[in-house]
């Protein structure tokens, strides 16, 4: 059994009348990192919630390690903002987690630190979050999700709220991390190039209701961590492909206001008429 399963999974949210999500049906393998791109309202967040059990869905399964999500299995979910407690220090956002898990007083702290080392940031364990920087907080968020060990980790957007550079060096701190630990990834993003960087697989949906359009294989060489894969034609090719499928989306006249704002930073031919 593969640690993440959906089967014809459908959600709807009634105060609003909105049809969120429509027949989903895919698999997450051991220690695949798969990324799920489509334009804005298209139900990624909802997809990622119907996974760690914040939802249930209407109809069909969701199931995480054979089991119906339950938020005690080795599940780990990152934020936009890494939503760390203030008044603790940033080794004890991190060993608060650790506690509620029952590991000793002790333990925690080491664990703490290690986790801390591995993102860089065993110098700043006893600041507070105030003091740091949006991309070291969210590092701190990151460390935070492994504490658990977790072997689904659940990504909404992670990297968005930071600056290109940040963002680079944490993309590249998460593939290292995943490379040691090989936990199945979901990562929701509305950058087409990071998702091309950093996953195996990529889910694009389609609006209205959420349904997949395609599930497209990255075929780069690994570790991405080591090789850039942005200066392969296969690259290239790839980034064209999802953008003519997008684009065709926009054709459609479904979606085109989401796509022209949620994507235009990285289009291809921006400004260009197609
Ligand atoms: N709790 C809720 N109550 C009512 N409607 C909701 C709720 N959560 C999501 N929706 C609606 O479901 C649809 C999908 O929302 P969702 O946040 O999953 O999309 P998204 O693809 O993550 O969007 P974005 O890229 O803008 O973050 C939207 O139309 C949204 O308004």
């Amino acid at each position: 059994m593969p640690p993440i399963r959906l089967r014809g999974v459908s959600k709807s949210f009634k105060s609003a009348q909105v049809h969120a999500l429509d027949d989903l049906t895919f698999d997450v393998g051991k220690g695949e990192f798969i990324s799920v791109v489509g334009p804005s309202g298209c139900g990624k967040t909802t997809l990622l919630r119907l996974i760690n059990g914040l939802i249930k869905p209407d109809n069909g399964e969701v199931l995480v390690n054979g089991r119906p999500p339950d938020p005690k299995q080795n599940m780990a979910m990152v934020f936009q903002s890494a939503r760390l407690l203030p008044w603790r220090t940033v080794a004890g956002n991190i060993e608060f987690v650790l506690r509620l898990r029952g590991h000793s007083r002790a333990d925690c702290r080491d664990r703490a630190l290690a986790l801390l080392g591995a993102v860089g940031l065993r110098d700043f364990a006893d600041a507070h979050p105030h003091e740091l920087s949006g991309g070291m907080r969210q590092r701190v968020g990151l460390a935070r999700a492994l504490a658990v060990e977790p072997d689904v980790l659940l990504m909404d957007e992670p990297f968005a709220a930071l600056d290109a550079m940040t963002r680079e060096t944490l993309r590249i701190e998460l593939l290292r991390l995943w490379e040691r630990r090989h936990m199945a990834v979901v990562f929701v993003t509305h950058d087409i190039d990071e998702a091309i960087i950093l996953s195996q697989r990529i889910v694009v949906l389609r609006p209205r209701p959420g349904r997949i359009d395609a599930v497209v294989p990255v075929d780069l060489p690994e570790p991405r961590s080591q090789v850039d894969p942005r200066g392969l034609p296969a690259f290239a090719d790839l980034r064209r492909s999802l953008w003519d499928r997008i684009h065709a989306m926009g054709r459609e006249g479904t979606v085109l206001e989401e796509l022209t704002g949620a994507f235009s930073e990285h289009a291809p031919n921006r400004g260009e008429p197609r």
